[in-house]
């Protein structure tokens, strides 16, 4: 059964819908209503006008004479030749279109209690290690963990809660079959897809790339075809799962029909656990947890739960501030792990602008665009270069939900800032973070799920996922629902009953 929705919480769309209150506001919203009614539906609008004029036009006339007068100027020969030539251009514009593609299930691995690894479990883990002996960078590590957005349920590998943690290839591979297979599991569970009709693997894990690789681990388990085509992303950072389904979208449009990709997108942990006292490189310790999703991706719209719209990147590690933003290093003591750099969330707000630039175009609706071609007119004729405002253009009126990466309370805040969305509209994000930290590439479907898990998915509504990551990289995927889960079953199943939960206010500490 689907959990009703909250009474605290509505859709972004019922927060839209929802009645202003005074007449000013009242009469603004009835404005903004119809403006978007007449300029986004712009043709019906002309074409009704156009047939009423021609009504009014033949008012005089009975219905037997504007019969007579249709008969002596189109002949039945002028019907066929625009009917053949309406079915030719209507095949020409299918077969020039490239293939749809969709979404047909997805799974996420869903970790254990065992896993766990509460607050004063760190602490008195971090404790007993040989490495962090300041006082000092303990209590820092600890206040950044309790302001990070991250809950008391996240999970960390086994390796982990070892002393010393086992960083061995042994505990990574350990690892990588344990989060990659569950999450393989799952979507074969929840579809009719068996493995042998998968023509293609693509799996992306940043740091941890053992040979074979993943999409060798997932062939050899699973049995796959001897056909099979692998790619295994490595390196790609946080952003690489939506990475991964442009390049299985673009497979899938050239490829015969009813070909079927699998995506894994995990991070294995259990290697990189940092053990050296640089803050900046001790950060990802604090915010990366255990997780991974595997979806089904195929040409074929059958038992399809989503539909792929548009898909777009921007890479901006020209800048080579950018570039090093998210940077695998050696410290001064020889310690490898990553840096993140303190612009990190400046930068994430920079490349989300100009992924925006070349996303809204083609998610926006022609009101939206209008209003921002008129601010853009109105900042050149007054010559005020950067002191006339642009129009911020409102994407909730191109989407129902947004996945934005939980990659940190710093990251989620600056996008909501930057899109001016709602606290119900990045509720997915923060509870995700809250419940099982960044899961790197995989957040964005943890994020998903939580959106159905809470039942607030319907047949039609569309999703915006972004993603960013090591690159540094902005990535967006707009999807659409085509048919709503049949089922709340998920990495949430166990605990949505008690989402969304209290966070602490930004800057606030627990203990
Ligand atoms: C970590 C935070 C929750 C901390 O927020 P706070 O509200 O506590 O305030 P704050 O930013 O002032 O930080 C608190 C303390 O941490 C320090 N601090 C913050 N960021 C730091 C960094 N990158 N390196 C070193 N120190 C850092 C500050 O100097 C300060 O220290 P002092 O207390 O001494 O003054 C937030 O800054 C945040 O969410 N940042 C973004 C995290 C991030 O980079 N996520 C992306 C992961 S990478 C990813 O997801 C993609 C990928 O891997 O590809």
């Amino acid at each position: 059964m689907r959990p009703s929705k909250s009474p605290l919480t509505h859709t972004s769309a019922q927060h839209r819908m929802a009645a202003p209150g005074s007449s000013t506001t009242k009469a603004k919203y009835l404005l903004k209503a119809s403006y978007q009614v007449v300029v986004n539906n712009f043709h019906a609008v002309v074409a009704v006008a156009f047939a009423a004029a021609v009504l009014w036009a033949a008012q005089p006339l009975s219905l037997h004479d504007l019969a007579g007068r249709l008969r002596a100027v189109v002949r039945p020969v002028h019907v066929l030749t625009a009917a053949i030539l309406t079915a030719a251009l209507a095949k020409l514009r299918r077969m020039r279109r490239p293939r749809d593609v969709y979404l047909v299930e997805y799974g996420c691995f869903r970790p254990r209690p065992c896993f766990r690894a509460p607050f004063a479990t760190c602490l008195e883990h971090v404790r007993l290690l040989p490495y962090l002996v300041q006082e000092e960078d303990i209590s820092w590590g600890l206040r950044l963990l309790q302001r990070s957005g991250i809950g008391e349920e996240t999970c960390v590998p086994y390796a982990y809660h070892y002393v010393p943690p086992d960083r061995s290839l042994e505990a990574s591979r350990d690892e990588a079959e344990l989060v990659v297979f569950s999450a393989v599991d799952e979507v074969f569970a929840r579809t009719t897809v068996r493995p042998e009709e998968i023509d293609v693997v693509i799996v992306n894990c940043s740091i941890f790339t053992p040979t074979p690789v993943l999409a060798d681990m997932v062939i050899s388990r699973y049995e796959l075809r001897h056909d099979v085509r692998s790619v295994n992303l490595s390196g790609m950072g946080c952003s690489a799962a939506l990475i991964s389904i442009g390049l299985a979208k673009n497979i899938l449009q050239v490829a015969p029909p009813g070909t079927r990709v699998l995506i894994v997108s995990t991070e294995i942990l259990s290697s990189q656990y940092y053990v050296g006292m640089d803050r900046s490189m001790l950060l990802p310790n604090c915010l990366f947890r255990m997780g991974a999703a595997a979806m089904i991706l195929s040409n074929s719209g059958q038992g399809a739960r989503f539909r792929l719209s548009r898909m777009v990147r921007t890479v901006a590690a020209a800048r080579d501030a950018s570039y090093r933003c998210v940077f695998q290093e050696e410290d001064d003591q020889g310690n490898t792990g990553i840096r993140l750099s303190k612009d990190l969330v400046a930068t994430a707000g920079q490349t989300l602008k100009s992924n925006i630039v070349a996303f809204g175009p083609h998610v926006l609706p022609a009101s939206e665009k209008l209003l921002v071609a008129l601010s853009l007119l109105k900042r050149r004729l007054l010559h005020s270069g950067g002191r006339a405002r642009l129009y911020r253009p409102d994407f909730r009126t191109a989407f129902e939900h947004f996945c934005i990466h939980a990659g940190g309370r710093g990251v989620i805040d600056e996008v909501q800032r930057g899109l001016g969305l709602s606290d119900d509209e990045v509720e997915a994000s923060r509870m995700t973070l809250h419940r099982f930290g960044n899961t790197s590439s995989s957040s964005v479907l943890y994020e998903l799920a939580y959106i159905e898990a809470r039942g607030r998915m319907s047949k039609g509504d569309r999703v915006w996922m972004i993603s960013f990551g090591a690159g540094f990289e902005c990535n967006s995927v707009a999807l659409e629902c085509v048919r709503s889960p049949a089922d709340a079953d998920g990495p949430w199943a166990d605990c949505i009953h008690r989402f969304p939960v209290q966070l602490p206010k930004s800057g606030e500490t627990i203990i």
